[in-house]
């Protein structure tokens, strides 16, 4: 009988001293990100410019939002496909409860969600959601510039216009004595994403077909960088789009917050040219974004995919090298 060696996701610390471009602790960083999203399609990212401080007044603040009156909480409409409020009991799972906040780094549209949420307003969670949606917007600019570097290729191949949109997610314990999921397994729809939560473990990883691996003992000042399928078509199948899900045990409730890049209407995904070559023959046609995110979200079993739709919208058979 063979036993496979313990696989552990990669921790990758971003130190301020390495976090100039172009410097060697800066070189060091990009090969290691680019071999953990080649490799894993995600790793986790020490990174303490956000601090403990914000991190924490968020999860506060995530509380009391979970309290806020169901009749408000449906108020929160987004436009379609994103997902605005979705309530415990839904498609995702019983134990599951998130808000979409759309445009996070965009001070009114925070501001927005928050008078629906308490029409008396609450410049608190403007501020605090504001500022962490902002400097995880700055973190996610930072591991894309990793990666074109990594790659050796122009600031303008991975350009696109975005916002960043933030969801708040709750999952209730199981019942006593049980594992249950909280989220399906699935990859993201999106570009990118940053997660981070409340030091309870939930996040698992797909590695080698069916071997999950429970992201535990994350640092306070960790994020989990996640490769969406958009990243995936862009890079031409190099970087993996990591297939995840939540497996909740314990007693405790399990706060999470997810930060993903989501490209504007009308942008084009397209593979930069030195990423196809004779050993990296093209497999994706030029990506209509929107149009693949609101086919994904267009039901809830498409939602459930892990990544096969994109390659049924998107993919040339056979792949064509030019
Ligand atoms: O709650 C988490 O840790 C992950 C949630 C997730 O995968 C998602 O919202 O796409
Ligand atoms: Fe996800």
């Amino acid at each position: 009988m063979t036993v496979d060696a313990k696989i552990e996701l990669p921790v990758i610390e971003f130190r301020s001293s390495d976090l100039e471009r172009g410097t060697n602790g800066w070189h060091q960083l990009c090969k290691k990100v680019r071999e953990a999203c080649e490799t894993f399609g995600c790793f986790e990212v020490v990174y303490d410019t956000i601090s403990t401080e914000v991190r924490e007044e968020m999860f506060r603040l995530m509380k009391e939002l979970v309290e806020v009156p169901v009749e408000r909480k449906q108020k929160n409409v987004l436009p379609p496909p994103s997902p605005g409020w979705v309530g415990p009991g839904s498609h995702v799972s019983p134990l599951y409860e998130g808000f979409g906040l759309g445009d996070v780094s965009n001070y009114d549209s925070v501001k927005n969600f928050a008078q629906l949420m308490w029409p008396e307003g609450h410049p608190r969670f403007c501020d605090t959601a504001h500022t962490m949606g902002t400097q995880l917007e700055v973190l996610n600019k930072l591991i894309w510039l990793m990666l074109i570097d990594s790659y050796g290729l122009g600031d303008d191949s991975l350009k696109m216009n975005y916002t960043t949109f933030m969801r708040m997610m709750k999952y209730m314990p199981p019942p006593p004595g049980e594992n249950e999921i909280g989220f399906f397994a699935h990859t993201d729809k999106l570009v990118s994403t940053l997660i981070c939560e409340n030091q309870i473990p939930g996040l698992e990883i797909e590695v080698n077909d069916g071997q999950w691996i429970r992201m535990t003992n994350l640092s306070p000042s960790s994020f989990v960088f996640v490769v969406g399928d958009a990243l995936m078509a862009w890079s031409n199948g190099r970087l993996k789009a990591a297939k995840h899900r939540v497996l909740i045990k314990g007693d405790k409730d399990r706060f999470s917050m997810a930060a993903f890049i989501l490209p504007n209407k009308g942008t084009i995904i397209k593979i930069p040219k030195e990423l196809i070559d004779e050993q990296h023959p093209r497999i994706f046609k030029d990506l209509d974004f929107m149009e693949f995110y609101s086919l994904a979200f267009s039901d809830p079993t498409k939602s459930r995919d892990s990544g096969q739709l994109l390659h049924k919208f998107a993919a040339l058979s056979p792949p064509v090298s030019n």
